[in-house]
This record gives C-alpha cells, sequence and structure tokens, in this order.
C-alpha cells in the first residue's frame, strides 16, 4: 500500500500508467476479451490481471492518476455492440459518467467496429483485463497531458 495511490492500483499498473505518455492508449478489458493474445501485440507486451473488479471501478481508480487527451476529439473508444453497433448498454452509461465525472467536462466516446477494436487495442500500451461480467465492457483510454 502506499499513500494517495488506490489499493486497486498494482504495482505492475503503476508502471504501466506512469511510463506511458501523451498520445498512448490503455485498454482496459472485460473478462472474455482475448486480453492475454492482444496484450502480446502491445507495446509492452503486458496483460494487467485486476481481480474482482469490473471496468466501471477499474476507470473510476485509474483516472484518478491517469489523464485523458484533451487533443483528441474521442479520447475514449468503446467495442461496438455485433449486430446493433449504435446499440449503448449499461456498462458503455456507466464508463461515460466515470470519464466525464474524471475530467470535469463530457468526453466523447467513439465506437469501434469489433474487429477494428482488436485491432486498435493491439496497438496500444498495454491492456488490463478486468472480471468485468457485463459483455461489450471493452475500453481504450488515450493518455493525456497533467499540465502545471
Ligand atoms: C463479442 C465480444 O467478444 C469479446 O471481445 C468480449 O470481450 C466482448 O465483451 C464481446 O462479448
Amino acid at each position: 500500500m502506499l499513500k494517495l495511490i488506490p489499493p486497486l492500483i498494482s504495482p505492475e499498473l503503476l508502471l504501466t500508467l506512469a511510463e506511458m505518455g501523451h498520445g498512448d492508449d490503455l485498454v482496459i478489458a472485460d473478462r472474455n476479451f482475448p486480453a492475454e493474445s492482444v496484450a502480446a501485440s502491445t507495446v509492452t507486451g503486458r496483460c494487467i490481471r485486476l481481480s474482482n473488479v469490473d471496468t466501471t471501478e477499474a476507470a473510476r481508480e485509474i483516472l484518478k492518476l491517469y489523464p485523458l487527451d484533451s487533443f483528441v476529439e474521442a479520447p475514449v473508444r468503446r467495442m461496438g455492440v455485433v449486430d446493433d453497433f449504435s446499440a449503448v448498454l449499461e456498462v458503455h452509461t456507466a464508463m461515460q459518467e466515470v470519464i466525464d465525472e474524471a475530467e470535469g467536462r463530457p468526453i466523447r466516446m467513439e465506437t469501434v467496429e469489433r474487429f477494428a477494436f482488436y485491432e486498435a487495442a493491439a496497438k496500444a500500451y498495454a491492456v488490463v483485463r478486468t472480471t468485468e461480467a457485463r459483455p461489450y465492457g471493452c475500453f481504450i483510454l488515450k493518455k493525456g497531458v497533467i499540465f502545471d
């Protein structure tokens, strides 16, 4: 444990978040996501496994440390529902609330087709695999800048 660092943030996750720079992408994925195989293609090759936590809670804690990119229109992407691309599920609205609150402004979340999402995720810096049970709980968060 560390002062100021949320208990959910493991040493490996803390290292990864700190290493990342502006424009790097972090994947936060549900329990069905092919996290290990996708992670193998990422910059670090790391799949960071978080137990007993869903994507909403994981993002809430990560975003206490991690700024979202304000230089792009949509700093967060999510996987679109197969055969119902415009569907917005509860796991998505929950994430929307977390990112809006973390940044203190409305954040645009872009929807990406499933296989395009896997491709984008494979180019990310690292993958965080949660135990999220809700389907389509798969997100890519682009890191921003902390200004003094
Ligand atoms: C069809 C999709 O398959 C995997 O990518 C899961 O991570 C998603 O939640 C969804 O179920």
